[in-house]
């Protein structure tokens, strides 16, 4: 059976109050864009929008699986949903002024998440050990439902490395 079907024009990715766009904590890093969240994300995959929650400084997101993401049929690939949480828990480091790496990420997957839905995206840094970060996430429904949560470690990195591997594509 064909996947693709007529894309709606305009997904709603806005989120309550007390939340900010996260997109400014882009523009000193040299970074440029986000892999999930940028202009050139696969329109009928995923699209994301990432905030800044006032409260407590984790990053939430919303986000739409599309056609293109498919895995089992009419669901979300699980490696959709885990690229979604290695940028959620990568970007809740980064928004905390930590700029890391990943250099492990474990993802379970608990309920099959239906393409066309619009989930919340929750990523914190749940301990920190020197260099070493330990952030969490996972993807819900808007009424609960767990769809997949990760944990990580993240290595800090100076800003300065970063900078240099911006610095060698210039
Ligand atoms: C729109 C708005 C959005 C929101 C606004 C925010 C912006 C947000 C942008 C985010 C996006 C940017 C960044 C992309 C993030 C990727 O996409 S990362 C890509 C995937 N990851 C990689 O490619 C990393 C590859 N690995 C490496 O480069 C190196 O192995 C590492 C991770 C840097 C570590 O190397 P190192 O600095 O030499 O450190 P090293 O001394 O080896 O290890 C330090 C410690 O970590 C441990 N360790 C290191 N690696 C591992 C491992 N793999 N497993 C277990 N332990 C490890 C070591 O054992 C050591 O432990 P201790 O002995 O200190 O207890």
């Amino acid at each position: 059976m064909a996947v693709t079907s007529s894309l709606p024009q305009d997904i709603d990715l806005s989120i309550g109050p007390g939340h900010r766009p996260a997109d400014e904590h882009l523009a000193h890093l040299k970074l440029g864009r986000s892999f999930l969240a940028g202009p050139h994300a696969g329109e009928d995959i995923i699209r994301l929008r990432w905030y800044v929650r006032e409260s407590d400084g984790a990053l939430v997101g919303r986000v739409w699986f599309g056609p293109g993401a498919q895995g089992p049929p009419g669901h979300a690939h699980g490696g959709s949903m885990a690229a979604v949480l290695d940028e959620a828990l990568g970007s809740s480091c980064w928004v905390a002024g930590h700029p890391v790496v990943a250099a492990e990420l474990t993802t379970s997957f608990r309920a099959m998440l239906p393409l066309g839905t619009v989930a919340t995206v929750e990523a914190w840094i749940e301990k920190a050990d020197g260099r070493k970060l330990y952030p969490k996430g996972h993807i819900l429904a808007d009424d609960g439902t767990v769809y997949a949560e990760a944990s990580g470690l993240f290595i800090e990195m100076t800003s300065e490395a970063f900078d240099a591997l911006a610095d060698r594509l210039e």
